[in-house]
């Protein structure tokens, strides 16, 4: 009865016999009612939209060595994937606390949780940046294992609401969190052509830089602000029509991957934020206590890098990884985005 009173609302129709668009994608939307359209995306090498497959599971489990009983964070939530396999060790006894700064996906990913059996008397998700590690500490205890998985989500790219991938129409964005900060469009109509050069070198090693910052400026200058994605993106390939035609396609994709992964790197302040967390780690950790972190470009790792040798040969961390513990090809041809994995381990003294 109560049906005929609510008007049938058709689900958005889309052009050829697959969707492509990502808000098309219903069943991979929906993984609970369209497992089986899920599980064939994911065998087909690609992340179902609104999901995230979580790296390195196996070799994080094994480094973490989570018993029942203890106490754990994971830095950075996402779509709680990693969390709900530190869940699992815990087998109900202890407790996990999960921080994340977007606002956008972390209600999802709690109710996802909290239908799973995860709820606040084992799980404390807080919407934090995890440069307040030791905040989180003092009210939880320290910790015996801290698991951060840098960067963005599959669900943040896909989304071209977020602005994060040049391949999809959408504002210029970038943020983590968009209620905080300003936006990666806001960012470029007031930077000085140096400093774009600057960032795009420093950030992303881009070896275009000072052509990219130099036709963005020209932009600014005829008052035609950078609002999209798509506009970045146009303004990228005019910048490299020097490069012959037969290489141009590549070293566009490959400027525009570099470029926005600046951006984003600048509007989140994402190396001043993993500094200060690797700064604070150590008081936030159990003698004895394990830290993970996956990165995924050469400028985090080197931060990971230099805070753990450093911090070794204070006595600070009693042992950390020697070399680089990177996906497996098996994972890599199954999860495309692992490629760039890079897993660094800490134990504190
Ligand atoms: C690669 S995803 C994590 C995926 C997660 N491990 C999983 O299995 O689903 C990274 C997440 O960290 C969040 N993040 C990035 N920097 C952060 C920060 N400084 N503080 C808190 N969360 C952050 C992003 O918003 C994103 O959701």
């Amino acid at each position: 009865m109560e049906n005929q009173d609510k008007p049938h609302k058709r689900r958005v129709r889309y052009k050829g016999t697959h969707p492509k668009k990502y808000s098309e994608k219903y069943k991979e939307h929906d993984p609970n009612k369209y497992s089986d359209t899920v599980a064939r995306v994911i065998l087909k090498g690609s992340t179902p939209a609104g999901m995230h497959i979580s790296i390195c599971v196996k070799e994080i489990l094994e480094f973490l060595q989570i018993k029942p009983g203890q106490t754990g964070l994971d830095a950075t939530l996402g779509y709680g994937g990693h969390s709900l396999e530190m869940l699992k060790c815990l087998n109900h006894t202890g407790h996990l606390y999960a921080l994340d700064v977007d606002p956008i996906e972390l209600p999802r990913t709690r109710d996802r949780l909290e239908k799973q059996g995860y709820g606040p008397e084992i799980l404390t998700i807080k919407q934090l940046n995890f440069l307040e590690v030791d905040k989180v500490a003092s009210e939880a205890g320290l910790f015996d294992f801290v698991l951060a998985d840098l960067g963005v989500s599959s669900m943040q790219i896909d989304n071209p609401k977020r602005g994060f991938s040049y391949k999809k129409e959408g504002p210029l964005d970038l943020r983590l969190n968009p209620k905080k900060g300003i936006s990666a469009s806001e960012r470029l109509r007031n930077i000085s052509e140096a400093e774009l050069e600057g960032m795009l070198i420093e950030n992303s090693d881009e070896p275009y830089a000072a052509k990219i910052a130099k036709a963005i400026i020209i932009e600014n200058k005829k008052g035609k602000y950078i609002s999209t994605t798509t506009h970045l993106q146009q303004i990228i390939k005019s910048a490299l029509k020097f490069i012959p035609e037969n290489e141009r396609e590549e070293a566009v994709k490959k400027s525009c991957q570099r470029s926005f992964q600046a951006l984003r790197i600048d509007v989140n302040e994402e190396f001043e934020v993993l500094y200060e967390f690797l700064e604070k780690l150590p008081s936030s950790l159990k003698s004895g206590g394990r830290v993970a972190i996956l990165s995924f470009h050469s400028g985090e790792d080197r931060l990971v890098k230099k805070s753990f040798k450093r911090l070794f040969k204070e006595g600070i961390y009693s042992e950390v990884a020697s070399e680089i513990i990177r996906p497996s090809k098996e994972e890599c041809n199954i999860n495309t985005r692992a490629r760039s994995t890079k897993m660094r381990w800490a134990i504190k003294a």
